[in-house]
């Protein structure tokens, strides 16, 4: 499914309408379809308000009327402008509503529209959508406000009314839905920390654009359940450990042994053939029997933080190096040998990336993929911005990123945006509260670890990871555990779960 910008989706609409020839058909089809989403949802008895506003948002809810209206609900309209403010197309379909006896409620000075707002079982807002510049003007801000105030149930069309679609906006007052009816494409906003909230529960509908005019305009997409069955490579019957990648971690401080061994558990877990962990003689001896199928090598350290020295990159088919490694200088240094010598793609999460802040240059004249795992705040710290800048616009800031610095960025949060060295861009919707605990991005690189080894590309590999992670929690909230008790080894173990779900439990 792609994620538009409203730029975006005024493009396909436009091209849908004028050169395939839709018309004013493609309203109909939005309106139609909302309807549908909407009778599915209300009892014969409710009372349905359907608000409208200026715009084709408007004209959507005038469809919407019209068609519930003809299904016997009992539905009004509260046009929140005058006529003369309708544009000719939503004009044509407030006649068709008109003319099958669809009633309103009279937006006047005494409100008694209000008291229809308060009265509703069902607000559904049409007031304003993707064509909002700014602030909701006087007048219209009103109704936002009383819709938020005194409405039972708020089901918006598109989108809330005054959110704005993209992202970089904070200024604005909008209606907080129960649930949002989202026409052909999800926006940019639905996955903001900023914004997501006031979709509340949101769906898709299709209304009929040809798909081929997504995939021409939109460089960002969700990466679901569908893209992970499609991509993940499948195990073949003659596979040796060998085939699956051999991989190297490198971390763990005497300080920090435990996020090191999930890192490395997670790794097998997800599918790694061969797993070598380097770290200090300390936490190897402290996590060896942790798991055993992997294998242990002691690198330099000194006073239990590990520093510049030998490290066993021959023969490694991807590295992962940040892991609970601690800040100390000389670990510093570590990091720069590692950028400089690994000659396959290398992971740099946690102090990893501490240590990358003063390195960025060194970035540039990697041959191999380079893949960060920041969260939001070390994502912050390595563009040197502040981290509610960077919340407000943080597909902006990972695509400068990543294509500055030629890197592929996994930039964690509620919504997960996976950026790629040429700009494209893929979001996770899976996961969950529960994953806000110490660990849970240890076990995400590990599992990055073992995809990226996998026959697939990295941004494939990192698209699916992140789904393997968020799924496995998800799954294990639904098997029983809870947010408050799931642990970052819970999500390890739930990743058989995953691909038993979602692979042919044959292959997986
Ligand atoms: N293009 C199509 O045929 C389809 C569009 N879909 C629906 O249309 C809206 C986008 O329509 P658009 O007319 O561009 O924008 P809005 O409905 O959001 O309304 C713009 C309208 O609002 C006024 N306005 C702008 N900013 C403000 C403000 N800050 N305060 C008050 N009023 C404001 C402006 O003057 C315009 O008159 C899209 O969301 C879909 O719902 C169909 O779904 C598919 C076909
Ligand atoms: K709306």
């Amino acid at each position: 499914m792609f994620i538009v910008t409203a730029k975006e989706m005024y493009d396909i609409d436009h091209c849908t309408m004028q050169k395939i020839g839709f018309g004013k058909l493609l309203m109909e089809n939005a309106g139609r379809e909302v309807a549908r989403k909407i009778s599915q949802r209300a009892r014969v008895t409710d009372k349905l308000l359907v608000v409208v506003g200026p715009g084709n948002n408007g004209g959507d809810g005038f469809v919407v009327a019209r068609t519930l209206l003809n299904e016997q609900f009992d539905v009004k309209v509260l046009q929140a402008v005058p006529d003369e403010k309708l544009s000719e197309q939503v004009q044509f379909y407030k006649n068709l509503y008109h003319a099958c006896g669809g009633e309103y409620v009279a937006f006047d000075g005494d409100g008694a529209w209000k008291k229809a707002i308060a009265e509703a079982d069902i607000v559904v807002d049409a007031l304003l959508g993707i064509g909002i510049k700014g602030a909701v003007r006087k007048g219209l801000d009103a109704v936002v406000t009383c819709i938020n105030e005194r409405a039972k149930k708020v089901l918006a069309v598109d989108i809330p009314s005054g959110l704005p679609a993209d992202e970089g906006l904070t200024d604005f007052t909008a209606v907080k839905a129960d649930e949002t009816i989202i026409i052909a494409a999800p926006k940019i906003s639905t996955f903001l920390p900023h914004t997501a909230g006031y979709y509340g529960k949101w769906e898709v509908v299709s209304i009929g654009h040809p798909a081929k005019l997504f995939a021409k305009s939109a460089t960002r997409f969700i990466a679901d359940s569908n893209y992970f069955q499609r991509t993940m490579p499948k195990r073949n019957l003659d596979a040796h450990k060998g085939s699956h990648g051999k991989g190297l971690v490198i971390g763990g401080s005497d300080h920090m042994p435990g996020s090191f061994a999930m890192t490395l558990r997670a790794a097998l877990r997800a599918g790694a053939g061969l797993i070598t962990a380097a770290s200090t003689e300390k936490v190897i001896d402290g996590i060896a029997n942790l798991t055993p199928e992997a294998m242990y090598q002691t690198i330099a350290s000194n006073d239990g933080w590990l520093t510049t020295g030998d490290l066993p990159l021959d023969g490694k088919d991807a590295v992962a190096i940040g892991i609970g490694m601690g800040r100390h200088a000389d670990t510093a240094k570590l990091l720069q040998k590692a950028v400089n010598a690994s000659a396959c793609p290398l992971i740099i999460d946690g102090d990893g990336l501490y240590h990358l802040q003063n390195n960025l240059h060194l970035l540039k004249q990697r041959k191999h993929p380079t893949i960060l795992t920041p969260h939001m705040g070390e994502m912050a710290r390595l563009l040197q911005v502040d981290i509610s800048e960077l919340a407000i616009k943080p597909f902006h800031y990972a695509k400068v990123f990543a294509e500055k610095y030629n890197v592929y960025i996994v930039l964690k949060g509620r919504f997960t945006i996976i950026t790629a060295p040429d700009g494209r861009q893929a979001v996770n919707t899976t996961g969950n509260q529960g994953l806000a605990k110490g660990g849970s991005g240890d076990v995400l690189t590990g599992i990055v670890l073992s995809m990226v080894m996998q026959p697939q590309s990295i941004f494939q590999a990192l698209c699916n990871a992140c789904f393997v992670h968020g799924m496995s929690a998800d799954l294990q909230i639904a098997s029983g555990h809870t947010y408050y008790d799931l642990l970052a080894t819970d999500v390890i173990e739930g990743i058989a779960g995953v691909y038993r779900h979602f692979l042919d439990p044959k292959n997986s």
